[in-house]
């Protein structure tokens, strides 16, 4: 079994406030995009899960969120059967696109289809949110609101259509070391998701461009200088807007013309800021998964 496990980036991304046991109260507008990574999936007389993938440094253990999704599921269902899983990489790693969150989200999608599990999206979401906050938006895919700590969710009409550059830079940020450096009490001006959903819904990509704004840009920007650099290259040559995603260090900016996008994306490969550079376009394709 073939599926596609795509990225997401946040085009809105507020935190409302810290919990007692350390995670953040979230309010976000989530949207995949077409870049995914490839996840083969084979049933096996052999029992165990056997991972491989194309990135020599990625664990192939319990410590691949691969790995304990499939894992999650097969014990509790006493399969005694093994599963082969081949995982070709495209996504950035620790880039704030929830590459593996979403790698998670495939294994799930395909643990429950091969074993004949019968878990419906909910209850495949229910034990998602135990691999990962971003695990539950990646079985649903599309444009969303996600809140609690990621795994409300709330489906909303499909962004408006547009060309998404996103440009890694050559370095990797924890995604706990910066909700860690989070002062959750003191952020003042907060975006405007309420806003954004509203245009959104109203089909103006000005209207949400003119909203993109990420609270986590204040932990990862001082730490990282170059996240800046990326995003003001991205408007000078033309982007309505340009954004951090997630926790970083990713940037994306949005385009309403192909070949305004086009000529950015040749001006950030020669700028060298960033290591990685692509050009994409919203996925709004619902959450089959399989290819
Ligand atoms: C930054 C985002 O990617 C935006 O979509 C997500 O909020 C993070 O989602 P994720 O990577 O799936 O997060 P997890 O793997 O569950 O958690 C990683 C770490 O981030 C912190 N974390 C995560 C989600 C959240 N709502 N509050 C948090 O404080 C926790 O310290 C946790 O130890
Ligand atoms: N399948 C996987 N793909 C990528 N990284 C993985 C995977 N499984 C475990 N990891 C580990 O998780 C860390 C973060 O990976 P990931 O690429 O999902 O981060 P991210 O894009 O910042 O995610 P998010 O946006 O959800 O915070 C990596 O350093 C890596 O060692």
């Amino acid at each position: 079994m073939k599926l596609q496990a795509m990225a997401k980036i946040n085009l809105g991304l507020d935190v409302v406030r810290k919990r007692d046991d350390g995670y953040h109260e979230v309010r976000m507008i989530m949207q995949t995009i077409q870049m995914y990574d490839q996840l083969d999936m084979a049933e096996s007389s052999r029992p165990g899960i056997r991972l491989a993938t194309n990135l020599a440094y990625l664990p192939n253990n319990e410590n691949n969120l691969v790995y304990r999704a499939a894992n999650m599921l097969m014990e509790e269902f006493h399969i005694k059967k093994g599963l082969d899983i081949r995982l070709r990489k495209m996504i950035p790693v620790a880039a704030g696109m929830a590459g593996g969150s979403s790698d998670a989200a495939a294994a799930f999608i395909g643990v429950n289809r091969i074993f004949r599990l019968g878990l419906s999206m909910d209850e495949l979401m229910q034990r998602a949110v135990k691999v990962g906050a971003d695990v539950p938006y990646c079985l649903m895919r599309g444009t969303a609101l996600a809140e609690g700590i990621g795994e409300k969710l709330t489906p909303l009409a499909p962004m408006p259509p547009c060309h998404i550059l996103i440009g890694k830079p050559g370095i990797s940020v924890s995604t706990k070391f910066v909700y860690s450096n989070l002062r959750a009490g003191e952020i003042k001006d907060h975006p405007d998701i309420s806003g954004m959903i509203r245009a959104i819904e109203e089909g103006s990509l000005p209207g949400v461009t003119a909203r993109m704004a990420n609270v986590l840009e204040r932990v990862t920007i001082p730490a990282h200088p170059v996240i800046e650099e990326i995003k003001r290259n991205m408007i000078a040559h033309g982007a309505c807007n340009a954004l951090m995603s997630g926790s970083g260090p990713t940037v994306f900016g949005i385009f309403d013309n192909r070949r305004t996008a086009e000529a950015a994306s040749r001006a950030l490969k020669r700028s060298g800021l960033a290591r990685q550079v692509f050009l994409t376009r919203p996925f709004q394709g619902g959450n089959t998964h399989e290819k």
